[in-house]
């Protein structure tokens, strides 16, 4: 009992671990609103800390688990949140196979996540996009913003593409950093991903992140330039799409140019 005592003390945030505690219920509420419900009865909340979302995911009629790396936050749900035990899962979400738990039946995503590893969040979301219709969730702003952008904005670049080949992105709210302890430096913005109904490639999928990523390494030259190691045909390369910039890219362009380099010989 004394242990349970001890373990009902609110976390001390650990800055390693991107621990900033959302303190306004109404945005945790308002996140855990942002799923729709539509296509999984089981929703992974990445992070927890101290339930603050967990809270209003528990109201849904879906089957709420959570992955948490910290010891303290875990503790802390166990003794708080009784019934979500055995739904607590005390690992590193980028290290743990999905399956495990959840076979391959689909969940939704969704968190207030550590910043310094949201992308890596988002990478292994596309890599496991079979098993995951949706995903919500809080980043820092300008992650969020990039995500989300199409070409023609300046934060347009590998994330947008590549996270808009499969899914459609959508960039819901803007939070202030005076509703988290501690705060963090910057704001943070809240997004929705929903898989798209028909998500295959018309193309080579490893090819297609390798031109993405190539084109946005030197996001100012032209893609006839970025792409000269490919050794493509001339015809190909007389092809317009050549004389753009990254940035102008559509992604659907980005995919039929991947078609296209798949099929020059
Ligand atoms: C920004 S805090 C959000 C906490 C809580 N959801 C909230 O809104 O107050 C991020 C949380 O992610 C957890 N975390 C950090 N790295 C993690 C990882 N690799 N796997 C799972 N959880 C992680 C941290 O311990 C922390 O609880």
């Amino acid at each position: 009992m004394a242990h349970q005592k001890h373990n009902n003390h609110q976390v001390k945030a650990k800055k390693f671990l991107g621990q900033h505690f959302l303190e306004d219920e109404s945005i945790a509420e308002a996140i855990a609103d942002s799923l729709t419900l539509n296509g999984y009865k089981n929703v992974l909340e990445i992070g927890p800390g101290m339930g603050v979302l967990t809270k209003y995911l528990l109201k849904k009629p879906i089957t709420t688990y959570v992955i948490e790396i910290d010891r303290d936050s875990v503790e802390y749900l166990q003794n708080n949140y009784l019934n979500l035990a055995p739904r607590i899962i005390e690992q590193d979400f980028l290290k743990y196979d999905l399956s495990t738990t959840f076979s391959e039946e689909p969940l939704a995503i969704i968190g207030n996540f550590p910043y310094n590893i949201s992308t890596q969040i988002v990478f292994k979301t596309l890599e496991l996009r079979d098993q995951i219709p949706e995903f919500s969730g809080m980043f820092q702003k300008e992650v969020a913003q990039r995500i989300c952008s199409k070409e023609g904005s300046k934060v347009y670049g590998i994330l947008s593409v590549l996270t808009q080949a499969f899914y459609d992105a959508e960039y819901l709210f803007t939070v202030p950093p005076t509703v988290f302890n501690p705060p963090p430096r910057v704001e943070s913005g809240v997004l929705r991903l929903i898989r798209k109904a028909d998500y295959s490639l018309p193309c080579d999928e490893k090819l297609f992140f390798r031109v993405v990523k190539q084109a946005f390494q030197q996001r100012r030259k032209t893609m006839r330039n970025s792409l000269k190691t490919m050794e493509l045909s001339d015809s190909l390369k007389a092809n317009p799409i050549f004389d753009k910039r990254p940035e102008q890219i559509s992604v659907a362009q980005f995919l039929e140019l991947t078609s296209l380099i798949e099929n020059d010989k």
